[in-house]
């Protein structure tokens, strides 16, 4: 049987209605539709064709790249798209990009911090790209410390204006994207100085070149930081270096959203809490979080297809072989990746309905759940990226050594999405800021503060110290309230116990430092129970389309039975579960496993990934993996001559001198 044949083969064992899960994956028919014509509108366009970008140098991969986001503008003009539409367009050419900076943190950063007037200055042009922006927070010397960063901003009161100065070396702002050699303006974060007192750090408006020539202003030196991980991949990005020598802004440069300066210097605060200086970063952890189902998708779809090609071992009377996807091994690997896949699409959705409620509020002047948005999206990007880029490893090794081709996609896929568990907070530091959130709702437990949202179940803290969990079969394993319990016992019991060890501290800064270890187990703990509660919900919703619900059922009880298997420490050590039960556990996925199987292959079609997106080998859609194999390597330049470069300097004088010493 040819690859073509097997997958046609596979498609026709699906039990569900593909189209139906197409649209439960997209979110809605009109996102389905939507992104649909926009991923065939970049596919059947040539200027987006991505073969080779591997292959190409720096300098031409960097042109390549201001080309295709050149052409993406001047189709999302010609074809008068809307935000949303364009949104979709970018994410099809799929190339990182000034772009991604400029409309995922510029115009966020002013329009959640700006002030009415400075939106109506500054919103139109970057709305017409007749100014480009990007996000200058990070310096060579702090970057998680955001606090500690060194670059000033002193208000000099006799010309109106702040002087924007880069004190010392580590003071240099180093990895905004798109500032290297593009951005000609960017939010510039430095320390407030006024009156010669210091206020925090906060945002500004600076700009770095100028409109006519592109030059660097005077007074400011910027450039590109250099090569990253991985061919092509991030590299497509101008990660920028910035120094300021005393630079003049503006006073109503400032944001001034969180606190004005006045003409005279002085200091004033508006009623919104000074972490609104945070929104930003918090905007993008959200969206960090639905890419993750994205890229974990991506490769887990490529997985797939190829383990369902490949064959290896098995053949009885000349027979054929085994898929590879048929073995137990195979399954409990890549099945709770595709159970992932779709567990993360879900919390992302529910995440985006929250940020976008916090946002509400926020404009209605109500900051109480401000700290849950900051623990949910910073945990859960932590959570997401962490997950993510383990899998995309795992689906290389998945996919056996062609996995290692750069033309199977994943190397470039794995080497584009990894800096993601550091970029937008590093995935530890954020877990730590759960954490504290945790240990403050737990101290509040005694006062009568009821814990809401995402804490609600630490209100029925008694209850769930003393639970027993109800599992007698396999089959109980099945029951939504068993397992939402068994994860709600084991956060719950986790953070008491870290909660009970850090009161044995004098100064709980130092029990916190001392135990940080065990609390960040106890966020992840809490995340995961955050991601369980979130797909159950999912499957409670009307979900419409044949055996639809029933495959979603399947991947949430996988998704969940998974980690209580691979956290079994967790839970046999608070004593949530019982051995006995952690086995029947076991027995009950590997039931799930075979009965997911035969739908594999449609649920990732599901993802409704064209060829161009995926941009794999192993992955096409018409599984002809070795023959397309076979003519994407002759395409390497090391194969346009038959004979070598190098091989009359190199070779050829080694087997000369062989053969003389053989001779002798
Ligand atoms: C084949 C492949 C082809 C190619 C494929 C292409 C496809 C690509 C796919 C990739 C996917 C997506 C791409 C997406 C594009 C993204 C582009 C990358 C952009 C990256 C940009 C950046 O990195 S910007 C810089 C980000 N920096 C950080 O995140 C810094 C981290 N540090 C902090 O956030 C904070 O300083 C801190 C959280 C660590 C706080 O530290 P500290 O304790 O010092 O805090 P404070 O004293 O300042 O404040 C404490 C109180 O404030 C609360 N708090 C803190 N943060 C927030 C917040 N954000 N919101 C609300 N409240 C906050 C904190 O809880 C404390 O509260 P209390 O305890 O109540 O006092
Ligand atoms: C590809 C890429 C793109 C980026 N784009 C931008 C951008 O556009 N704009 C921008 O401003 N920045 C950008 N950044 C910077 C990024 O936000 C920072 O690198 C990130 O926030 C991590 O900070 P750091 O580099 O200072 O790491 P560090 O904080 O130095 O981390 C080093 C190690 O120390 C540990 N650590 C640090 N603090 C603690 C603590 N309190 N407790 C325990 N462990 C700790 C970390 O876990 C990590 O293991 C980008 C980075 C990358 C890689």
């Amino acid at each position: 049987m040819k690859g073509v044949d097997h997958l046609a083969h596979e498609r026709n064992k699906t039990e569900f209605d593909v189209d139906a899960m197409k649209i439960v994956w997209a979110g809605s028919r009109h996102a389905f539709e939507l992104s649909d014509r926009m991923a065939r509108l970049v596919a059947s366009d040539p200027a987006f064709q991505k073969d080779g970008r591997i292959r190409l140098g720096r300098k031409e991969l960097f042109k390549n790249t201001l080309r295709k986001a050149a052409h993406a503008w001047k189709r999302i003009l010609e074809l008068h798209l809307t935000e949303e539409e364009a949104g979709w367009l970018r994410n099809f050419v799929d190339e990182p990009s000034f772009t991604d900076l400029h409309w995922g943190m510029f115009v966020p950063a002013i329009k959640g911090q700006g002030t009415d007037e400075q939106q109506q200055k500054w919103l139109p042009l970057a709305y017409k790209m007749q100014i480009i922006g990007s996000y200058a927070q990070t310096e060579l010397g702090h970057g998680s410390n955001v606090q500690g960063l060194e670059t000033t901003a002193t208000f000099d009161p006799e010309t109106d204006e702040f002087v924007i100065h880069s004190p010392t070396l580590t003071s240099s702002k180093w990895w905004p994207g798109g500032l290297g050699k593009v951005s000609t303006h960017a939010i510039v974060y430095a320390r407030l100085i006024t009156n010669g007192q210091e206020h925090g750090v906060h945002g500004f408006i600076v700009q770095l070149r100028s409109l006519d020539d592109h030059m660097p202003i005077p007074g400011i030196t910027i450039g590109d930081i250099g090569m990253k991980f991985g061919n092509g991949a991030y590299n497509t990005m101008d990660n920028g270096v910035l120094t300021f020598d005393h630079i003049r802004i503006p006073r109503n440069q400032m944001l001034m959203r969180v606190l004005q300066v006045t003409r005279e210097g002085k200091c004033v605060k508006s009623n919104v809490p000074r972490q609104l200086i945070y929104g930003t970063m918090v905007f993008v952890r959200q969206t960090i979080v639905a890419d993750a189902s994205t890229a974990l998708a991506r490769a887990v779809c490529i997985a797939t297809r190829y383990s369902a090609v490949r064959r290896q071992f098995g053949s009885q009377d000349g027979g054929m072989e085994t898929q590879v996807i048929d073995y137990k091994t195979q399954q409990s690997r890549l099945f709770p990746l595709l159970a992932s896949a779709y567990a993360f699409r879900f919390v992302g959705e529910w995440l985006k309905w929250l940020y976008t409620d916090v946002t509400q509020r926020l404009q209605a002047n109500d900051f109480s759940i401000l700290p849950e948005a900051h623990a949910c999206t910073a945990g859960l990007k932590s959570l997401t990226t962490t997950a993510t880029a383990d899998a995309i490893e795992e689906c290389r090794k998945l996919c056996g050594g062609h996995g290692y081709l750069c033309a199977s996609g994943l190397p470039e896929l794995f080497a584009v999405y990894v800096p993601a568990c550091t970029y937008e907070g590093d995935n530890v530091v954020l877990l730590l800021q759960v954490a504290r959130f945790l240990m403050k709702t737990v101290s509040q437990l005694g006062s009568g503060k009821k814990p809401v949202g995402t804490t609600a179940y630490l209100g029925r803290v008694q209850d769930l110290l003393q639970c027993c969990c109800d599992v007698q079969t396999a089959e109980d394993w099945l029951k939504p309230s068993v397992v939402l319990e068994a994860f709600e016992a084991r956060s719950a019991r986790m953070c008491v116990a870290r909660a009970q060890n850090l009161s044995k501290f004098e100064n709980p800064e130092d029990g916190f430092a001392e135990l940080s270890a065990d609390l960040v187990e106890a966020s992840v703990a809490h995340c995961q129970l955050i991601v369980v509660s979130k797909f159950i919900d999912k499957l409670q919703q009307d979900i419409p389309g044949k055996g639809v619900n029933r495959q979603l059922q399947n991947l949430c009880y996988i998704y969940a039975l998974n980690l209580l298997h691979k956290y079994l420490g967790d839970f046999l050590s608070t004593g949530c579960i019982t051995p006995k039960q952690a086995s029947l556990a076991n027995d009950q996925l590997r039931s799930l496993y075979s009965q997911i199987r035969p739908n594999a292959i449609a649920l990732v079609d599901a993802f409704n990934y064209t060829d161009h997106y995926l941009g794999s080998v192993l992955g096409r859609y018409d599984g002809n993996v070795y023959p397309k194999l076979y003519e994407e390597a002759w395409k390497d330049p090391l194969n346009d001559s038959v004979v070598p470069d190098g091989y009359h300097e190199y070779i050829h004088p080694m087997l000369k001198q062989q053969l003389r010493n053989a001779r002798l």
